[in-house]
């Protein structure tokens, strides 16, 4: 009885195991884009933050624990960080929107076909009916929303790990996970009104221009939904950036320290 259980048992895993692993790549499917954007993006930015940081104080990241930069230099080097990483985030974060923003059904036999089939046809897509700079759609919003949106990002990430961590010492592995779900906090409670802005900059112009520009989408969105449009998303950003942002400088500090 019990043998016959188990064969049972190892019966259903061996027929079941195919549809798991279909399951699981589904699951996966159309992750990465997202994969490939992030590590871009967050090479370049890390990067800059930290060799401005370096030009700035003269210091390495080890010397820094001693002497903690001041909050300018942090939050220069942040700055600097968001203005450069704007040239490599805007096609990706266009792309993102774009494709979030389709609402056509999926692709059905014989019937039509949606705008965009996937990240590279939309990358082509755009090229070909915007020009090159229509890849950059949206970008002077995302550059105004991401240059002291990161400074503070990482002023709210030095000072928590200083405030939490003994004189000299590395901050432990619990202060950099909540200290980076708090920089991500802040930037995305400081950055949700222009990313609204910036998402509907990103849509104009895929069917007719409606916004001359920031200011003016800034002042038409206000006047036609008022004050609360800035507000939209501001709950999910939070929710979303603080285990985004913990892991992010997690895996920083980590790589930082294996490298020496
Ligand atoms: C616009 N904002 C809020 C920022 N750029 N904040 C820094 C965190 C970015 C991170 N890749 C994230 O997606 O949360």
């Amino acid at each position: 009885m019990k043998e016959g259980r188990n064969t049972a048992g190892a019966l259903g895993l061996v027929l079941g195991h195919p549809f798991d692993t279909v399951k699981l790549l589904g699951f996966f499917k159309g992750m990465s884009f997202p994969l490939v954007s992030i590590a871009v993006v967050n090479s370049v930015l890390f990067g800059v933050y930290s060799n401005v940081l370096l030009a700035l104080t003269a210091m390495s990241h080890q010397e820094r624990r001693t002497q903690l930069p001041s909050y300018t230099h942090v939050f220069i080097a942040g700055c600097t960080g968001g203005v450069i990483q704007t040239f490599f985030l805007a096609p990706f974060d266009l792309i993102k929107v774009r494709l979030q923003n389709q609402t056509e059904p999926r692709v059905q036999p014989g019937g039509p076909q949606p705008r965009y089939r996937g990240p590279v046809h939309c990358a082509a897509t755009i090229f070909r009916e915007e020009g090159p700079r229509g890849l950059f759609r949206g970008a002077w919003a995302l550059m105004l929303r991401d240059t002291p949106t990161l400074g503070l990002y990482f002023v709210t990430y030095e000072g928590f790990c200083h405030q939490n961590t003994p004189h000299g010492q590395n901050p432990s592995s619990a202060t950099v996970l909540v200290a980076g779900g708090f920089a991500g906090i802040a930037s995305w409670v400081a950055a949700t009104p222009l990313d609204v802005i910036k998402s509907r900059m990103q849509m104009d112009g895929l069917r007719r221009r409606e916004y001359q520009g920031v200011l003016d989408c800034v002042v038409s969105s206000f006047r036609q939904e008022g004050l609360r449009v800035f507000f939209r998303g501001l709950t999910i950003n939070s929710a979303r950036g603080f285990p985004v942002n913990a892991v992010t400088f997690l895996s920083y500090e980590y790589l930082l320290h294996s490298w020496g």
